[in-house]
Parts: C-alpha cells; structure tokens; sequence
C-alpha cells in the first residue's frame, strides 16, 4: 500500500519542512523540475529532443515549468513558453525560476488563441502543462479555454501523430482532492507528482466531464527530499492485499470461519448463491446459505459445497446464531426489503462480523438513524453510490460540491455509523470511524470495466463476509475484498459476468503466490 495525499496534507509537510530549515522551497521546486524532465524520459525513451511547449501559470506549478524549460532546453530541447497573468505577481520563488528562464529564453505572454494553433499543428514533441497544481479550486480560466480543446482534439490523434502532454502534478484543472474535472480541465499521457500521489489522480466522480482517474494518464511520484514519515490521517491507495491470504497446513476447517449467508424468497436466490459462492472460494472453511422454505428448493437443486437451513423469520435468525461457530454473517443481496427489515436487527443482535449490502441498506432509508443505532464496529457497510444516497443523503448532496471527495465522503458516514463503509465504484473507498481510510483505484492500468455488471457487488459482499470468517479485520477484509474482486475481473477479462468472478479467485491466489 503507498500513501496518497490531500493538497492541504502536501501544503503541511511542504509548509513545515521549510519552516523547519530543512529544505528551502527553492530547492523542492529545483527538485521537482529535475523529477519531471527525468520521468519524461523514463515514460518515453524514444523521445529525443525537438520542440517542448511548456506552459506555465501564476502558481507555483508554473515555477516547476520555468524549472524544466531550463533543464530541458540544457538537454537540447527548443523551448516555447507561455505565461498566464503577470510575472510581476508570481509567488517568489516561481518568480526567481522565471527570471532565471528569462536569460535563456522568453516567456511569451499567454495568448489561447495562438497556443491552441500551435498545440493543434504539433505532430511531435513535448507539451508541459504547469498551468495549475494542487493550489486549484475553482474553474479553468476563460483565456485556457482554445488551449484545452487544443489538447482535447490531440487526444483522439494517435500518440504516433501528436506530441507527448505530460502535467506537472495533475493536470490543470483536476481538484487534487476529489478528483473533479472543476472545468475546463486538461489531460496527461503522463502526470509527475511530488512526494506522493494527489486523491486526485485517483478518483473519478461519477459522469461527464471525465475526472482524475480519466485525466491524469501514467501517474508518477518523484522523491522531492520531504521527509518520509506518514501523514497523520493518511490514505493508503490498494495495491494488492495487506494481510497474507495463505492457510495454514495444519488448518481445520472450522478455524477458517462459518459463512452464513442470508437469502431472499424463491425465485430471489441468485444473489445470494453468488455471495455465497465468493464466500466459499475466498477461503471460509463452511459456508451456509440460509433461505425461507419456499426458497431451499430452488437453492439444493444448484448447490453442493454450500449447505442450506431454512429460515423463516429474524426470530429464528436469534437462535440459529445460538451456534458460536457462524462468526461471519452476510445479508443483503437478493434479499428483500420487507425480510431485510425483520432479519438486519436480529444479525447486528448477534454481533458477529457483518456484511450489509444492498437491501439490508435500502432497508433504512426512510430511517437511516435507525439503522446506525444498531451498527457495531465488526460490520462493513458496502453501498454504491445509490444506497449511499438513501443512508447518508447530506453526504451524498456535497459530494456535488467539487473540492469535496469520495473520501471525505466515505469518512464521514463511517465515522456517523460507527462502523467500516467501503463505498464502490471504480474508485472504491474504505473508511473506519477513527478516520483511517484506503482507496481501490480500479482505474488507468488497473482498470476492470467488465465489472460494470450484475451481480457482481453480490460477489464483493461475499467476498468481504468470507475473508471475516476467516478472522480477518472488517477494514482489512473489505480493503483486501475490493482487491480481490478487481483482480479477479482482470483475469477474466472482457466478458466477465459475475459467476465468474469467484471462480478466477484460484488463479488470482497462485498469481499472489500461494
Ligand atoms: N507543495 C509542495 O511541496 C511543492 C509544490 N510544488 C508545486 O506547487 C504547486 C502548488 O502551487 P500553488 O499552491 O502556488 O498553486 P498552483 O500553482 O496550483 O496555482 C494556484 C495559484 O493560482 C491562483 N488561482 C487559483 N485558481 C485560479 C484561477 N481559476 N484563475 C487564476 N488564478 C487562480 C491561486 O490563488 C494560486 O496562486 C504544486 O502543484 C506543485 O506543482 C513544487 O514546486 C514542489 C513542492
Ligand atoms: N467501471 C467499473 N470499474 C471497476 N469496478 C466497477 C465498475 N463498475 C462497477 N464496479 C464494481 O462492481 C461492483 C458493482 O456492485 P453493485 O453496484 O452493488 O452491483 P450489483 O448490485 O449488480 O451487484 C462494485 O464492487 C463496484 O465497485
Ligand atoms: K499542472
């Protein structure tokens, strides 16, 4: 897992270790400029020296592109660059950069028009977007608005035919916190962060125009020499799992966990057969579907490993977890609103570790509060964004608000519920109470758009409440899940369907060695 920041948590560690004289921000902006020509020239080794457009704004991501005009131009590069408002008023130490850029070359007042031309008429080269950093939050300029179709229109060319864009941080106009294109924004093949990944390279708020994750092209983290201690509060992005998913030789199966795994009415049983299914291929020594008796028909006809109980009522819920050896509980798919309604409290009674999905969380929403009231810290909460709505409607509405993140977002309702939420979508969030957090960026080179079908956030569920039978923590186990269920639909691939995604869980564990 690496950490990912917010622009105040990046201003803070930047702020402090000049405060305390350890660095000057003169030296971080040398180094940052140094960090971004050398990334250009790992990310593209067949690019030699022709025309770079660099284009700098009134921030201090502009005194980064002064930086790398001069480093490139020593490596041989013809230089054109543009200025947006007046070097009178850049901050001082873009404006030592600019001076510095000026005994080498000139610095073209901004002119949309004429860099919207110029851009369009590349075919090769070099364009560096040091416009905006981490420091906007607000709309993209009127005289950036040529520029940015300019690069759009480049964006349908071929990469063979049009010049590399690489951002200097994130690309002008992405909200380095929430991921939102704050309008008017650009793009990148290629983005060179400093000191750690922005939230917003890895986010992508839900509809057009597209975000971060979208935006930002092959993201880049360059060491600018700011010390390495984690941020208090940090996020952690996913990279694979935390916890060692192996089992023991010695193994029983009753000390890998109990599933039991609630179902809805007849004819309703798919998605917990799907859960179920998850639960039993990620590793739960048992698993237990536990339906209505019209229901265990339909389910014994199409299951083997899994065992079925009827049960009809939260009552019988109450004393089937009598049996202390069911330790993970899941409810919610496939499960109806009306059952969800009777069986949600019984479950949360018997306080083991929970999944609620789906329908256990449409369940509440005229009520929310009363749901909360009964959460205990071993439940994961895993809405998409329309359950989220329904539970957490405040929560919901700000995240219209640009600079507000999924993450902000998910921390609150955590800490409002009192229990572990993990908030899908491609970029899925995982939020305790005590504020700790972890994004899953199924995005750019970790993409899994053929998760975009049904059922396969029943197959998540399963997969969370398998790993807790497991004895797994809810914030590892939903972390882990998330993981698992997107590496499992990149080894299927295009055609995925949610049946398939327990069954590529083998694969992804030799994959993960073992
Ligand atoms: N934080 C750090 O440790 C480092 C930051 N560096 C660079 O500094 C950047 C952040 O610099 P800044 O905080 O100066 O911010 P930016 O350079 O991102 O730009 C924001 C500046 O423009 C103004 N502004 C914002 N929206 C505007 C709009 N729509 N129209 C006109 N002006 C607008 C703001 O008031 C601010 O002065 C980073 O992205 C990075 O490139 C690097 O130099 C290396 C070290
Ligand atoms: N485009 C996408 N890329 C990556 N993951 C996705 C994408 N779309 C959906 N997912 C994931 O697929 C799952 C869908 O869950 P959900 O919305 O509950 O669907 P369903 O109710 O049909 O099972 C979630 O885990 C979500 O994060
Ligand atoms: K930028």
């Amino acid at each position: 897992m690496s950490e990912i920041l917010s622009s105040a948590q990046m201003r803070g560690i930047e702020q402090q270790a000049i405060a305390s004289g350890a660095v000057t921000g003169l030296e971080l902006m040398e180094r940052a400029g140094a960090g971004v020509v050398a990334q250009i020239a790992t990310a593209f080794p067949d690019l030699s020296p022709s025309t770079a457009v660099i284009l700098c704004g009134p921030g201090n991501n502009g005194g980064d592109g002064f930086v790398i005009a001069r480093l490139l131009h020593q490596r041989g590069w013809a230089i054109a660059l543009y200025l947006l408002g007046d070097p009178a008023r850049l901050p001082p130490d873009a404006r030592t950069n600019h001076d510095r850029w000026l005994k080498t070359g000139p610095a073209h007042p901004w002119d949309d028009r004429q860099i919207g031309d110029r851009l369009g008429a590349m075919t090769s080269g070099l364009v560096v977007d040091g416009v905006f950093g981490t420091g906007l939050t607000r709309p993209m300029p009127p005289e950036t608005t040529h520029t940015s179709q300019a690069l759009d229109a480049l964006r349908h060319r071929t990469p063979s035919a049009r010049p590399r864009v690489v951002a200097v941080d994130i690309p002008s106009g992405i909200s380095a916190d929430s991921g939102a294109n704050l309008g008017g924004a650009f793009w990148a093949d290629l983005s060179v962060s400093f000191h750690r990944a922005k939230w917003g390279h890895y986010l992508e708020p839900a509809g057009l125009p597209e975000g971060g994750a979208a935006c930002c092209g092959q993201v880049a983290v360059v060491d600018i020499g700011l010390p390495q201690d984690p941020a208090p509060d940090s996020v952690q992005l996913v990279a694979r799992p935390a916890v060692f998913l192996g089992k023991s030789a010695q193994g029983h199966k009753y000390g890998h966990g109990h599933a039991l795994v609630l179902s809805g009415g007849a004819g309703k049983g798919g998605a917990a057969r799907l859960a179920a299914r998850a639960a039993l291929r990620v590793g739960a020594g048992l698993v237990t579907i536990a339906a209505p008796q019209p229901a265990i028909a339909e389910h014994a006809a199409q299951l083997n490993a899994i065992m079925l109980t009827a049960l009809p009522d939260g009552y019988s819920l109450r004393g089937l977890l009598q049996d202390t050896r069911l330790n993970a509980l899941c409810l919610g798919p496939g499960l109806g609103q009306s059952r969800a309604q009777d069986l949600v409290p019984a479950a949360l009674w018997g306080r083991r570790a929970t999944v609620l999905d789906a329908d256990a969380l449409s369940a509440f929403a005229e009520d929310p509060p009363l749901l909360f009231g009964q959460l205990h810290d071993k439940v994961v909460l895993t809405p998409h964004m329309g359950e989220f709505r329904r539970l957490f409607p405040d929560l919901s509405e700000r995240l219209h608000t640009p600079a507000y993140s999924k993450i902000e977002a998910a921390r609150a309702a955590a800490a409002r519920a009192g229990c572990v939420v993990l908030l899908k979508g491609p970029d899925t969030v995982i939020a305790d109470p005590s504020g700790r957090a972890a994004l899953h960026a199924a995005t750019g080179a970790n993409a899994a758009p053929w998760l975009a079908t049904a059922g396969s956030g029943d197959v998540l569920a399963g997969i969370i409440a398998g790993l807790m039978a497991r004895g797994f923590a809810p914030f590892e186990a939903a972390a882990s899940g998330a993981w698992l269920h997107a590496a499992a639909a990149r080894a299927f691939g295009p055609g995925l369907i949610a049946e398939d995604l327990p069954e590529m869980l083998p694969q992804v564990f030799r994959d993960l060695g073992l």
